[in-house]
This record gives C-alpha cells, structure tokens and sequence, in this order.
C-alpha cells in the first residue's frame, strides 16, 4: 500500500499507520519556487516520525538488527531550504518505511537567566557552534540510528529556550538530520552516510529569514536585521559555509526538484537493497523447518505451562468449544487470564520485608523487589489477557503494539506503538519489568517482533514475561527460544499442531458477504467453501494452531 507520509503528532505513541483511514494530507503547490513542483505537506513538521505502510523486520533470524537506520545529514545558511529539502525528500520517496526529521534546533543549549536576557536583546549568538549541544545531538541521533529510542528535547524559538518536556522517537529506518552545523561535528558526520549542502544566494536566505521569524518566530524585523548582521552572516562566512566541502552532494537553495528526485532515487536504491538482504534473511526459518524432535518444554526451559488440573482442562474445554456461548467464553477467558497473570508474578524478583501482626508478633515475609512492572499488549488478540493482569497488579499500566502482518508477504509489519513511560525511558526501561501479552503463539512472528521492540528500548530478556494462552509446540516458539533464551513463558496450553491456511479478505466488514460466517472464519479452522487456488488468489496466508480455541484473532 502507498500511502504519503505524514506527521504524527500524538505525544506518548508512535503511530506508524492507520490502515483504515486515507491519508489526510493536505498538500500545497509551491509557488515561491515554480521549479520544485513537488507538492509539499502542509503538516510535515520536524522530530516526528512521519507515517507510512509500517515497519517491517529490521532484525534477522537470530533477533539481532540487521541494518542501522539510513541517516541524511543536511546544512546550510538559515532559510537556505534545508527543511524544505528534507520535506520534500520524503515526499519523493513515496511509499516508505518510517522516517524522521531531527532539527538541529532541538539541541540549542539550556539557557539561564543571563542568557535568556541578551537572547531578547537580539545579543545571543546562536549561530556559533558553541550554542548547540553538540555531544547530546550526537549520542541522540546514536541511540535512533541503532534503531533504539531516544527522548529528544524541544525548543521554543519564541522563548528562545528549551522546554520541560522531551520528545518520544523510535523506530524510524531513515532519519534526515537537518541545521546550519549539521556538517560541522566531526562525531555528526560519522553518522551520516549522505551528507548534503544547501547552497542559496545570501539575498534571498535573508528575505526568507526575514518572512518565517516575523510570521512564526514572533521577531521583529529590526531585530532580525540586527542579529543577522552581528552573529547570522558572520557565522555563515565562518562556520556553516567552510563545511560545504564535506557534503557528497551540493543542492540549490531554489529550482531544485531534479536534485531532489536524484537524492529519493539514491535513497529508495539503498533501502530496497537493504529490505531486499533482510527478507532473504527470514525466509531461511520458517515454522516449519524447526527441529521437531524434542518435546518444547524440555529445550525450553525457560517455557511455564499451567498445571493441567481438572478446573484448568474444564475452562479449556469451554475455550475451545466451538459452540461455546460468547458470555461463557469472556467469563472463562477472564478467569484463565487471572491464572496466568498469578503464575507470571512468580517471576518477579521478591525480598524480604518484617511487618508486626495485630498481635504484636513479628511476620518475615516477602514484598516485590522491582523499581518499574508494566504490562505491553499485542493487539487485538492481547486484550483479553489484560484484565487478569490488571487484577493481579493495580493500576499497572499497560501499553500496546499493533502488529499485522503484511498481504504479500507475510511479513509482520509494526504498525503502531504505545508504549508506558518506564520503557520509554532508556534508564527506566533497563529497570522494568514487562509482562508482554498475546493470545497465543503461533508462528512466533508477532512475539519475535514485539520482543525486539522491548529489547530496542532497554528492557533485558530477563525481564520480559510472555503471558499467553496457547502455544504451538511445533510452532514458532522454537525460534523465540533461540533468539531470546532469556525471555520467559507463561501459557496454558501446548497445542501441538500449527498448520498453513488462507483467511478470506474482509468481505464482511465490506458488506458484500453478509452472513457467510464459513469464509470469516477460516483463520481459526471453520472450513470454507473456497478451493485453496481461489483463496490464495483472494485472501491472505494464516497460521492456524490446533485444536486452539475461540475467536482470539488471527495468529500470526
Ligand atoms: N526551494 C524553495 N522554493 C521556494 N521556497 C522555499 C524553498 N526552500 C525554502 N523555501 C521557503 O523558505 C523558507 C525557509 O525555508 P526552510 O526550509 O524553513 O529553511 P531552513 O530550514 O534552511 O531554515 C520557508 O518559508 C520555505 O517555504
Ligand atoms: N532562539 C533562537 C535560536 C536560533 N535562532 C536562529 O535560528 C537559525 C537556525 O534555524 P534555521 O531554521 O534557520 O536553520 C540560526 O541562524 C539562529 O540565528 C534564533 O533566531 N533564535
């Protein structure tokens, strides 16, 4: 699917797609520059991770990253163009994967009062080097280009200051670093690997100025001329041209569409070489070319099935009845999810802790010993498990991640992610403990990404609970354990069969099969009247995990 890319504004998720929703773009015709006739998106603002058709694996079969992020480096004078540049990169990439536009301006340095006097005097010097925090933009830009996340600062240029609050990125595959000393740190430059130059006529970089800090900078024009005189143009001469010489690439200030298509062309060459390595990578493991010989839960030592008791077998035999009443099976799934949350809490870390009894005695027992726990749902199918958590741990907060996978390929794709503070934050995460949440595990696909999303931020194997009702022994699980010896299972059942089959494409939801509950229901085994070459040609590949229970989604 090729959908524009477009800014995501939420402050505590990245939305990477809304699959059901069409773009909302509103576009403009660029009539300052008649040559660039690329449209450019109204809304694209700067350090947000723009929206596209999802992230697909960035890892390979051993769950290590494959590729770093693909990082443009883009300076030039103020008003030179640069953002206009960057913005207009994305939109001749087209259809992409997730990318950023990192402002240099969020790394000005924290200013105190003295500073902030002479800065609205118009007797601050901005443009010199030694007002940006360098070493910070630096290791930023580090952390996202390993494919970690990073908590960026922001920058008001009407308080001519660092706000309070940070920005959440993760997760973009190509990061356009845009400012007048994006080429001057030699440390920056390393981490670039297409580094670009704005080069535009003095004259009209100070009309721009000019025009963009009275309408969106709150200036005045005297003060604008003012600093432009005193700090602006002699750091150009000084600063931010001399470093032209190391760009790969000189691009016009104005008329510069046809350097802007030859920069996309550059680009869409690396990353579809880059996705190319990846899938010929996955596609080596598939669920069915695991060794099958040994039981999973004796080479998975760190696997947790429920003790199958009468109680537990009768709830399954409820889950799994295909007849089972919708009441019978929300109730049932909320009782089997309160077990599995009970049996998850075992694996969290407990000290001791004294307390005095209403009798006077004292009581040695045990309190948790854990600074950060949180719950991460995979959507839709990890909701249900949510309640057992939420009775288990009050108030716990519970995140989530869409992850779907891919018509034409099969791929999982990451398509949105919320995530709760303490994984947001790298020192928080490294301390927490999450329990991740999905209905069962089949392919292993959804839970092999979800881990990796967990891992990216910070949060050790060791701390990552997979809570679960199901899981195909002879499916993807194998594949975890490899990859992810640390992290630990919980689920209710081993179901031993997981076999290939083809969902229907949402004909239902678009009204033109209203009733046909038999196609609906072929990604959980009801049989469809549909031969395998026309369903193939219609739908999409499933995994089925058997026997299984009810409607808990697709697996992946
Ligand atoms: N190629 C261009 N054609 C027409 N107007 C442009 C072009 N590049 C930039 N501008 C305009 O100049 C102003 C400053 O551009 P911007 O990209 O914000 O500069 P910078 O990021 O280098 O400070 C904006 O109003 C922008 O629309
Ligand atoms: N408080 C501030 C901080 C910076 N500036 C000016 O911004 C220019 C860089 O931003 P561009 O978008 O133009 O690249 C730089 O020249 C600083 O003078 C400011 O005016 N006030």
């Amino acid at each position: 699917m090729s959908v524009p890319a477009e800014v995501q504004e939420e402050k505590d998720q990245v939305k990477l797609l809304e699959p059901s929703r069409p773009p909302m773009s509103r576009t403009v015709s660029n009539t300052l520059n008649p040559g660039c006739r690329s449209e450019i998106l109204l809304q694209a603002k700067k350090n947000t991770v723009l929206k596209s058709h999802g992230r697909p694996p960035w890892y390979d079969e051993d769950g290590k990253a494959i590729h770093d992020a693909f990082v443009i480096g883009i300076a030039g004078g103020s008003a030179s163009g640069k953002t206009h540049v960057a913005r207009c990169i994305v939109q001749a990439l087209g259809s992409i994967p997730t990318v950023v536009i990192l402002s240099q301006d969020s790394f000005y340095k924290k200013h105190g009062p003295e500073d902030l006097k002479l800065a609205f005097q118009n007797r601050y010097d901005f443009d010199h080097p030694d007002a940006i925090d360098m070493p910070l933009f630096a290791a930023c830009l580090a952390d996202l280009k390993a494919g970690r996340q990073s908590n960026i600062p922001i920058y008001s240029f009407k308080d001519h200051n660092r706000l309070d609050e940070t920005k959440y990125l993760y997760g973009a595959a190509i990061i356009i670093v845009e400012g007048i000393l994006a080429l001057h740190d030699p440390d920056l430059r390393d981490l670039y690997d297409l580094k670009i130059f704005v080069q535009c006529d003095s004259d009209l970089m100070l009309a721009r100025r000019i025009r963009r800090d009275v309408t969106e900078r709150g200036r005045s024009v005297d003060g604008i001329l003012e600093q432009y005189l005193r700090y602006v143009k002699p750091a150009y001469d000084n600063f931010v041209q001399p470093t032209s010489r190391y760009a790969n690439i000189i691009v016009p200030g104005s008329d510069n569409t046809v350097a802007i298509e030859l920069i996309a062309t550059h680009v869409r060459r690396k990353i579809e070489d880059r996705s190319r390595y990846l899938r010929q990578h996955l596609a080596r493991i598939g669920p069915m070319d695991l060794d099958l010989k040994e039981p999973v839960n004796r080479c998975f030592p760190n696997l947790t099935v429920l003790r199958q008791t009468p109680q537990l077998l009768g709830i399954f035999t409820i889950l799994r009845d295909r007849n089972a009443r919708r009441a019978d099976f929300i109730f049932f799934t909320d009782r089997l999810s309160t077990f599995l949350s009970e049996k998850a809490m075992e694996f969290l870390p407990y000290k001791p802790k004294r307390v005095t009894t209403p009798v006077g005695s004292t009581y040695v027992g045990k309190q948790l010993a854990v600074d950060h726990v949180c719950g991460v749902s995979i959507l839709r199918s990890g909701g249900p498990l949510e309640r057992g958590l939420r009775r288990v741990i009050q108030d716990i907060s519970i995140g989530s991640l869409l992850i779907q996978s891919e018509d034409s390929t099969g791929e999982p794709l990451l398509l949105h992610l919320m995530l709760p503070t303490c994984i947001r934050q790298r020192h928080l995460a490294a301390r927490s403990f999450v329990f991740l949440l999905d209905a069962q595990i089949g392919t292993g696909a959804a839970a092999f990404m979800a881990i990796r999303v967990l891992l990216d931020h910070g949060v050790p194997q060791e701390n990552i609970i997979f809570v679960t009702f199901i899981v195909a022994a002879a499916g993807g699980v194998r594949v975890l354990r490899r990859a992810y010896p640390g992290v630990r299972i919980v689920c209710g059942a081993l179901d031993p069969v997981l076999r290939e089959s083809w969902a229907l494409w949402d004909t239902v939801a678009l009204g033109q099969d209203q009733g046909d509950s038999e196609k609906r229901d072929v990604g959980t085994g009801t049989p469809t009247a549909k031969t395998r070459e026309e369903a193939e040609s219609e739908g999409r590949k499933v995994w089925v995990v058997e026997p299984g229970i009810g409607h808990i989604g697709e697996c992946l």
